[in-house]
């Protein structure tokens, strides 16, 4: 009743509902009205737009360097399950990852089970790894790309109940999914994992693992265990991974991170002794680190970020890219060494 109270109210934009709410509590009521009622997202549907995807690698047009993620209209949909002889219906497979300014809604699509050469022949680009395209999508493209995957892969791994093995099914928005057969509720998962830049106060700590591109090295990170706060997690893999101790350490900001699965990176700044900065590197987790003045950094940052082989053999320092809290960090940390007195 509620819903269609909404719908009747939110279909009159002059109305006083429109006057009274923000465009963004607007979109945010919109969005929780389609992940409660099955009827509304299903209208949403039918007018909508679609990012597609092929066993989870997004449909992406190239633009000289950059990647842009296009929004597929519900007739271009249609008209290419036609083409496919598939049933319309295959469109209520599709999961909502958010709407526009107008609240037109977004759905994320994974059309895996049809033949990937002849969607992108007919839509003109192609269904691109996201970890190759991430870093040159365009802004607005790669958290709705990087969600949208999360939530792809967590509904294609999560089809049976873990307790009767029964099938489950997915509510319209993709919000959760139902065992049939005893009503157990199974909502998306996503792992804590927190990312700390450490610093004895003139110079950060960056490590690397052997599966980073080449000169690449970032600040530490390390999945939550069950049962830990985030200061707890935070001293523990700084103590894990560099064998030192955290004094303090305060958080930044966080960000949905989709490889290798669903993470939300809680990322945090730290401080040790600057009499205890002695390094020993666990081998088992990371292949190096280091403490980095802010010359180098500053001189890492002016470089074009790529890896780069210097006379010696080795490479000189890459940072992380823009898009990764990482450089966030990063970025902080070189403001608060110009605000603090020598
Ligand atoms: N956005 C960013 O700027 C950055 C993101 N990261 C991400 O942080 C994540 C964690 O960093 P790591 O150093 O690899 O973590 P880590 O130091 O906890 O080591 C990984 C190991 O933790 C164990 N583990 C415990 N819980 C796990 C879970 N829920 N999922 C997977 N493995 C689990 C596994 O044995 C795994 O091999 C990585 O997925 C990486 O992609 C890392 C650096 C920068
Ligand atoms: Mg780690």
């Amino acid at each position: 009743m509620r819903a269609m109270i909404y719908q009747g109210v939110y279909r009159r934009t002059s109305s006083l509902w429109c006057r009274l709410h923000s465009t963004y509590v607007r979109k945010m009521r919109y969005l929780f009205e389609l992940k409660e009622d099955d009827g509304i997202c299903r209208k949403a549907q039918n007018s909508g737009t679609f990012y597609l995807f092929h066993n989870l690698s997004p449909f992406l047009k190239k633009v000289g360097s950059k990647y842009l993620a296009p929004q597929i209209s519900v007739a271009e949909m249609k008209s290419m399950l036609g083409k496919f002889k598939q049933n319309e219906q295959m469109i209520e497979d599709s999961v909502l990852i958010g709407c526009s300014d107008e609240c037109m809604a977004y759905f994320a699509l994974d059309l895996g089970s049809l033949e990937k050469s002849v969607i992108e022949s007919e839509l003109k680009g192609s269904f691109t790894e996201l970890r190759k395209a991430f870093f040159q999508l365009d802004g607005k493209d790669a958290p709705l790309l990087s969600s949208a995957q999360a939530l792809l892969r967590w509904h294609d791994t999560h089809q049976y109940c873990s307790k009767t093995g029964q099938p489950t099914q997915k509510n319209l928005a993709g919000s959760k999914r139902v065992c049939r057969t005893n009503g157990i509720i199974y909502y998306p998962q996503m792992s804590p994992v927190v990312i700390t830049l450490v610093s004895d106060g003139s110079r950060c700590l960056l490590a690397r693992q052997a599966s980073f591109p080449k000169g690449m090295y970032s600040a530490l990170a390390g999945f939550c265990d069950v049962g830990e706060t985030l200061e707890e997690t935070v001293r523990r893999e700084v103590a894990e991974e560099v064998g030192l101790e955290v004094e303090s350490l305060w958080y930044s900001a966080s960000q949905h991170w989709p490889f290798p699965n669903s993470s939300l990176m809680i990322a945090c700044h730290a401080m040790v002794q600057p009499q205890q900065t002695k390094i020993s590197v666990n081998k088992l987790e990371l292949e190096a680190a280091g403490w980095f003045s802010l010359e180098e950094i500053m001189e890492a940052f002016g470089r074009e970020p790529k890896p780069l082989k210097q006379e010696d053999g080795s490479f000189s320092l890459c940072l992380p890219p823009k898009w990764a809290i990482a450089h966030q960090l990063i970025q902080e940390w070189i403001k608060l060494q110009a605000s603090t007195p020598a």
